[in-house]
């Protein structure tokens, strides 16, 4: 089961994996035909109605594949309000090769005769709302008829993830639908066959570009704050995670960090606001404070950068935990209390191999790859999402498990988790915990990527600040 958003996600990421859509598009097409094939023999005559987006297109593609059979193409609409440049290039091939394929843009002009098979591609996972005019009359109208309609995606009208229509929608008998089955269709009243299009299985495996869409989309909104509880026997790191932080959407970024140290934290960022503690370390005495003021201003937390693994600082780390509702990136020492607690934050772990085997994951070798299994499950365990880091990362929340290899071999130089830990929290002011958990390590790796000409094996953990936008853009593919 796929929802549309994921889909579409998938789709771009087949797209970076060498297989565009154009591809699948004709593959759909393909599919669609079979299906004519299969409830009519040759010689019976097939309307097409399609709409101007790639749902329509698919149509196109499939009118070609139905030699033999009486095709009529009718589109709904001018040509030159096609949506998409496949849909077009398939339309336009329609016409060059002499098919019977005409435009239509007022609905009553829409002359359907009695034709044996209506295919149905008028809208498909890009519907907004209830069908708006001419698709209206134009589902009225198909569904009027005697012939046996076989819908292209999903009926026009229906929400694929909902299967709800909110005005009229096309009543089908049979419904090809693409790489995956999609919530709402189980329920409907017809015949629903899943196509193979061709998508390989390392566009869903793997994160990849798609996986940024909502990253893409979701702008900064003016109170997205992250507040990074670290610093004391380290200084870098938590000044590290706050800048990535900011440069992955972050509003505000706040660092709480032992007075001896504060003012060193405040001197590598100005962008960073500072809150000083008393000491030299995280104690449990800041614990109340903490989480007052992680609650009062909603912040994503990022627990651990810098923190050291003092007895008295684990046990602060861990009294935060217990106490703490929101949402937080857990990084470095901090790992080593999550197994332990019994907490009702929303967490996103950030372990290496080491920090996974402390937290009581598995220990692992080899490629974390070939120990994902073991990596769902313990995030099923921990009820958080682990980001276990390697070469190539497994980002599991215990019931979805995705890898991400993106990144250099230069990586390796410190710094580079702090980086990881901030851009998480930066993503999680707007994204679901997973989403962001996934997203986090492609960034980072493609950040890295983009300096891989100028910086090579030279490359600093804070190069990485100033490509973290780039990198979330898109760039780099
Ligand atoms: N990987 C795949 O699954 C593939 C799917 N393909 C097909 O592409 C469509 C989705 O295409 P898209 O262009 O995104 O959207 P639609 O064709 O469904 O429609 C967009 C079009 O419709 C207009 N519109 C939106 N809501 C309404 C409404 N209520 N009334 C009237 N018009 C509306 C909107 O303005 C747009 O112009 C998917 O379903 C598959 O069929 C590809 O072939 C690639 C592989
Ligand atoms: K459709």
């Amino acid at each position: 089961m796929i929802s549309s958003d994921r889909m579409a996600a998938v789709d771009e990421n087949s797209e970076a994996l060498g297989v565009p859509r154009k591809q699948l598009m004709e593959s759909s097409g393909n599919a669609v035909a079979r299906a004519v094939r299969d409830v009519a023999d040759p010689g019976a005559s097939v309307v097409v109605v399609a709409g101007r987006g790639n749902n329509g297109g698919d149509a196109f593609v499939a009118a070609r594949f139905l030699d033999g059979y009486d095709v009529s193409v009718r589109l709904l609409g001018r040509p030159d309000s096609i949506s998409t440049d496949i849909a077009r290039e398939n339309w336009d091939a329609l016409q060059s090769a002499e098919y019977d394929a005409e435009s239509v843009t007022d609905s009553k002009d829409l002359a359907l005769g009695d034709p044996d098979v209506v295919v149905d591609a008028m809208l498909g996972t890009g519907v907004t709302g209830a069908l708006r005019e001419p698709e209206a009359t134009a589902a009225e109208a198909m569904n009027g008829l005697d012939a046996t309609v076989v819908a292209v995606d999903v009926p026009s009208g229906v929400n694929a993830d909902t299967g709800e229509a909110e005005g009229v929608a096309v009543d089908a008998d049979r419904v090809v639908t693409f790489h995956d089955q999609k919530p709402g269709l189980p329920d409907l009243d017809c015949e629903v066959t899943v196509a193979d299009i061709g998508i390989p299985p390392a566009a869903e495996a793997f994160v990849g570009p798609g996986d940024l869409r909502s990253v893409r989309e979701g702008v900064r909104g003016g109170d997205s704050r992250v507040f990074v509880i670290g610093g004391g026997p380290y200084t870098g790191a938590p000044a590290l995670s706050g800048q990535s932080s900011l440069r992955a959407g972050a509003d505000l970024t706040f660092v709480a960090a032992p007075s001896k140290v504060s003012g060193q934290i405040q001197g590598y960022a100005e962008d960073l606001i500072v809150q000083d503690y008393e000491g030299d370390h995280l104690t449990p005495d800041q614990v109340d404070g903490l989480v007052e003021t992680a609650h009062d201003y909603d912040d994503v937390v990022v627990l651990g950068p810098g923190l050291g693994n003092d007895d008295e600082t684990l046990e602060a780390a861990e009294q935060f935990l217990e106490r703490f509702e929101g949402k937080a990136v857990v990084d470095a020492d901090a790992l080593a209390v999550v197994s332990e607690v019994d907490t009702d934050a929303t967490l996103v772990c950030t372990p290496n191999r080491k920090e996974l085997a402390t937290m009581g994951g598995p220990d692992v070798d080899g490629p974390l790859r070939d120990a994902r299994e073991e990596i769902e499950e313990f995030a099923a365990d921990l009820g958080h999402v682990v980001v276990a880091k390697a070469a190539e990362d497994v980002v599991s929340d215990g019931e979805r498990t995705r890898l991400v290899r993106a990144g250099t071999p230069a990586m390796t130089v410190g710094g580079t988790g702090d980086i990881l830990a901030g851009i998480v929290a930066g993503l999680l002011g707007t994204q679901d915990p997973f989403d962001a958990a996934c997203a986090g390590p492609f960034v980072n790796g493609r950040a890295a990527e983009l300096l891989d000409d100028e910086r090579a094996g030279g490359l600093l953990a804070s190069d990485l600040l100033e490509t973290i936008p780039r990198a979330i853009r898109g760039e780099g593919e």
